[in-house]
C-alpha cells in the first residue's frame, strides 16, 4: 500500500504563550502523513511538496525522512525557503499567524509531469484545500488535472486566509471534491463558508459532486459515515477537554487512513481515528513523537 500526501509542510512555533517557542515541522498534509505513517504496519508513505536549498529545509527533509515518510519526490527551489506559523491557544483552541505568502511549496505543482510521477502507481493520494489554496489558480487546476481518475482523498480543510475571497475558495473547493472519491470535511467550518444547515447538508453536498466515502468530522461531536450507499451516525463518546487542538482533522485523517489500509469498514475506522484526534488535543503542536503515537494506540 501507498499513500502519498500533497502540501506544504511549515516551521511550526508552538510555545506554553510566554516568549519562548519550540521549533517544529508541521503543515495539514504533512501531519496526515506522520499519523497515518505512526500508525500503518507496513507500506509507504510518501509527501510532495517543495522545499528550498537552505539548512532548514535540509532540517525538515531530515525530519520527514526520520519519520519513515518518503521524500524521494520531493522537488526544491534555488531560493525559495519554507513558511513558517506560530500557534497561539485561547482556551485549548488554536489560531495561526503565517509567514507563508512566498514559501517555496508554493511551486509544489510547477511541475505537473512530476507530481504525475510521484502519485504513479499509488493506491490513494491525499491532498486539503489548503494544499489548493497556496497555489496559483493554474497551478491548482494543472494540479486537478493530473488526480482525475486516481483514488483521491481531500480535506476542504478551509482557511480563507489563503484565498482572495470565499467564493473563490469555495469553488476550488468544490473542483477538487469533483475528482474525490473520499471526502473528509468538518462540519463547523463548512457550515461557516458554505451555509449548510447541518452535517446531512455537508455530506450531501460532497455525495452531489461525486465523493463515495465520506467522513462528515464534527469536533467532539456527532459524526456522519458515508459509505456504500448507507448514511450511519457515529456518536464519538465523551467529550475531552483539550490542550491544543492543532492537527485534530490531520490526526484524524491519518488514523483513518491506516485503519482503512488495514482492512477496517468506514464506520470503524471513523471511530479510530476520532480516538487518535481526541489524544493528538491533550498535546501541544501539531505531532506527537511516533512512538508516544504508538504506545498510546497500542495502550
Ligand atoms: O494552517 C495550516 O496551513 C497548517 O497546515 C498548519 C497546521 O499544521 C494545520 O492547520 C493543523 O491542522
Amino acid at each position: 500500500m501507498r499513500i502519498v500526501c500533497i502540501g506544504e509542510c511549515m516551521i511550526e512555533l508552538s510555545g506554553s504563550g510566554e516568549d519562548l517557542w519550540r521549533s517544529g515541522f508541521a503543515g495539514d498534509t504533512f501531519n496526515t502523513a506522520w499519523y497515518a505513517r505512526a500508525l500503518m504496519t507496513g507500506g509507504t508513505v510518501d509527501y510532495v511538496t517543495t522545499v528550498g536549498s537552505d539548512p532548514l529545509s535540509e532540517r525538515m527533509l531530515a525530519f520527514m525522512a526520520s519519520g519513515g515518510i518518503g521524500t524521494d519526490h520531493i522537488t526544491r527551489h534555488p531560493s525559495r525557503v519554507p513558511g513558517m506559523y506560530l500557534i497561539t491557544l485561547k482556551d485549548g483552541e488554536r489560531s495561526f499567524t503565517y509567514w507563508r505568502d512566498s514559501s517555496a511549496a508554493r511551486c509544489l505543482a510547477d511541475d505537473p509531469d512530476a507530481v504525475a510521477a510521484a502519485v504513479g502507481g499509488a493506491d490513494l493520494v491525499y491532498l486539503s484545500g489548503i494544499t489548493l489554496g497556496v497555489l496559483t489558480s493554474d497551478r491548482r487546476a494543472a494540479l486537478l488535472e493530473v488526480l482525475k481518475g486516481r483514488n483521491v482523498a481531500f480535506d476542504p480543510n478551509l482557511r480563507p486566509r489563503l484565498w482572495p475571497d470565499t467564493e473563490t475558495m469555495c469553488a476550488a473547493i468544490m473542483d477538487a471534491a469533483h475528482v474525490s472519491r473520499i471526502a473528509l470535511p468538518s462540519y463547523e467550518d463548512e457550515a461557516d463558508f458554505f451555509g449548510d444547515a447541518d452535517e446531512m447538508a455537508t455530506l450531501q453536498r460532497y455525495a452531489d459532486a461525486g465523493a463515495t466515502e465520506i467522513v462528515v468530522k464534527n469536533g467532539g461531536g456527532t459524526m456522519l459515515v458515508l459509505a456504500d450507499g448507507d448514511i450511519t451516525t457515529v456518536d464519538p463518546g465523551p467529550k475531552v477537554q483539550p490542550v491544543d487542538t492543532t492537527g485534530a482533522g490531520d490526526s484524524f485523517n491519518g488514523a483513518y487512513f491506516s485503519a482503512r489500509m488495514a482492512g477496517l469498514g468506514p464506520v470503524e475506522a471513523a471511530k479510530a481515528a476520532h480516538q487518535m484526534a481526541a489524544r493528538v488535543i491533550t498535546h501541544r503542536g501539531a505531532l506527537m513523537p511516533m512512538d508516544l503515537i504508538r504506545q498510546e494506540t497500542a495502550a
